[in-house]
């Protein structure tokens, strides 16, 4: 993309109403412009990084066995009120009044609705294992919308939904899950704890959270740091294993990780003390277990081996899309802007030209671009006629993993200078050892 043709509004100044870093950036950097009160416009460069944080949801979740569609935003109450949960889930709902006086809501979830597709369809255990997903807009009227899209009030989640005949096999589902989630965070460049949780307004009785350590995270969570050791890399896992699965969600739930809901002193006190951490964390995700407690009253049962109707075993799992946006920046800034780790970022690597219009400079700028663009490595060409250091400000605030310097002078001796921008060092080097170096 050159940076003429694109639409990348960067603020100079810092706006007063942002507390956090995350919320500073993303403003600064032109990646969001709020529409009202917890609520965003995703401009083009914000809009490609969420693009890309849910394709790597899709992927980890059909890599899992789980089946995407899509539900409306938009849900009548009748549902809600027949699990019950319409007077129950309180002021955070947004009910809205059709033209034909129907009470409507904007979805904060989807358990009743996915519950009611699922029970108009399936009616034989046969039809078990089955688990479904969608990644959509969400709304809830929080109180105090704030640190920008972290706690929005229109967000984009993932919510998944598994149906299984019995409690052993939603447990397999809630283990697959947590697998899923493991890889999915550390795809994006991101260290989340699994911590048990409460389960608040959606229900259930097993429910972890998956946190990102920041000292501006809105949860405090008490932790052993031997946690920290545990990755989960590239390893081959057969979804479909009941004890691999296990096995996996074991390795990561030994160690003591909880958050302030759950946090058991006695347990925390226990771990050897130069291991004991607290910290404050953001909850990027949080799946759950709860059985019954939709499919009973809404009446979505299945016919068993034995021949008998019973209301099938339930879980909901969801990922903050939206809200991993921010959280990544948190995680990834320093005082210049945004640091995005190489497998989120918008674009791969910024080219600058420090002499726009020099015959030499944007030749050596267009034969980089198209290099760069052949190896599917997504270029940002600043091919503005700015001063050079407008040029690295502008790189810097908005984190590109890699910067490619064009200049005249280097380029009498064949070099363009690479800098990377997590470690700040820079090296001359040819073109094309730059372009192979970013790949
Ligand atoms: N106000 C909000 N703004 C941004 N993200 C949010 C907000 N509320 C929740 N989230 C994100 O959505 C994830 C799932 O939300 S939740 O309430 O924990 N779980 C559910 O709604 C279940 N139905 C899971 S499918 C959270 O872990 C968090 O990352």
């Amino acid at each position: 993309m050159r940076l003429s043709r694109y639409f990348l509004p960067v603020l100079k100044e810092t706006p007063s109403e942002a507390q956090i870093a995350s919320h500073r950036l993303m403003l600064r950097a032109g990646m969001i412009k709020q529409a009202s009160a917890g609520i965003y416009s995703w401009l083009p460069m914000g809009f490609k990084v969420l693009k890309k944080l849910e394709a790597i949801v899709h992927e980890e979740q059909i890599r899992a066995g789980h089946i995407p569609m899509l539900m409306p935003t938009l849900q009548s109450a009748d549902l809600w009120r027949e699990s019950g949960r319409y007077d129950a889930y309180g002021p955070e709902m947004l009910r809205i009044r059709d033209r034909h006086d129907r009470d409507m809501l904007y979805g904060p979830t989807n358990e009743e609705m996915i519950t009611d597709i699922f029970r108009s369809h399936v009616g034989s255990y046969k039809d078990l294992p089955l688990t479904l997903y969608h990644i959509q807009w969400k709304f809830r009227d929080e109180v105090r919308p704030r640190f920008g899209v972290m706690r929005g009030r229109e967000f984009y989640m993932k919510d998944g939904y598994n149906f299984d005949i019995d409690y052993d096999s939603a447990i397999h589902a809630y283990n697959r899950h947590m697998v899923s989630y493991l890889r999915t965070y550390e795809r994006m460049g991101l260290k989340a704890i699994p911590m048990r949780a409460d389960s608040g307004p959606i229900g259930g009785d097993d429910t972890h959270e998956f946190l990102v350590l920041a000292d501006t995270g809105e949860s405090e969570v008490f932790y052993d740091s031997a946690i920290l050791d545990l990755t989960f890399g590239d390893r081959h896992v057969n979804y479909d294993d009941r004890a691999e699965c296990a096995q996996i969600v074991k390795e990561w739930t030994t160690p003591y990780a909880r958050t302030d809901e759950t946090h058991d002193a006695a347990l925390y006190d226990a771990i050897p003390e130069a291991r004991r951490r607290s910290s404050r964390g953001i909850e990027v995700g949080q799946i759950f277990y709860f059985g019954t407690k939709y499919s009973e009253p809404m009446g979505a049962t299945v016919v068993n081996d034995k021949g008998e109707r019973v209301p099938v075993h339930m879980g909901s799992h969801g990922i903050g899309v939206s809200r991993l946006v921010g959280a990544l920046i948190e995680a990834n800034h320093d005082d210049r802007g945004i640091i995005w780790p190489e497998g989120v970022t918008p674009f791969h690597c910024g080219i600058v030209n420090l002499k726009q219009g020099d015959a030499e400079a944007d030749a050596a700028c267009k034969g980089i671009y198209k290099a760069l663009s052949d190896k599917g490595l997504e270029p940002l060409y600043d091919d503005r006629e700015e001063r050079a250091g407008a040029k690295f400000a502008t790189m810097d605030l908005i984190g590109l993993p890699w910067r490619i310097t064009v200049g005249p002078r280097g380029l009498k001796t064949g070099v363009v200078e690479l800098t990377s921008r997590r470690t700040g060092d820079s090296e001359e080097m040819s073109p094309e050892a730059a372009v192979a170096r970013v790949a």
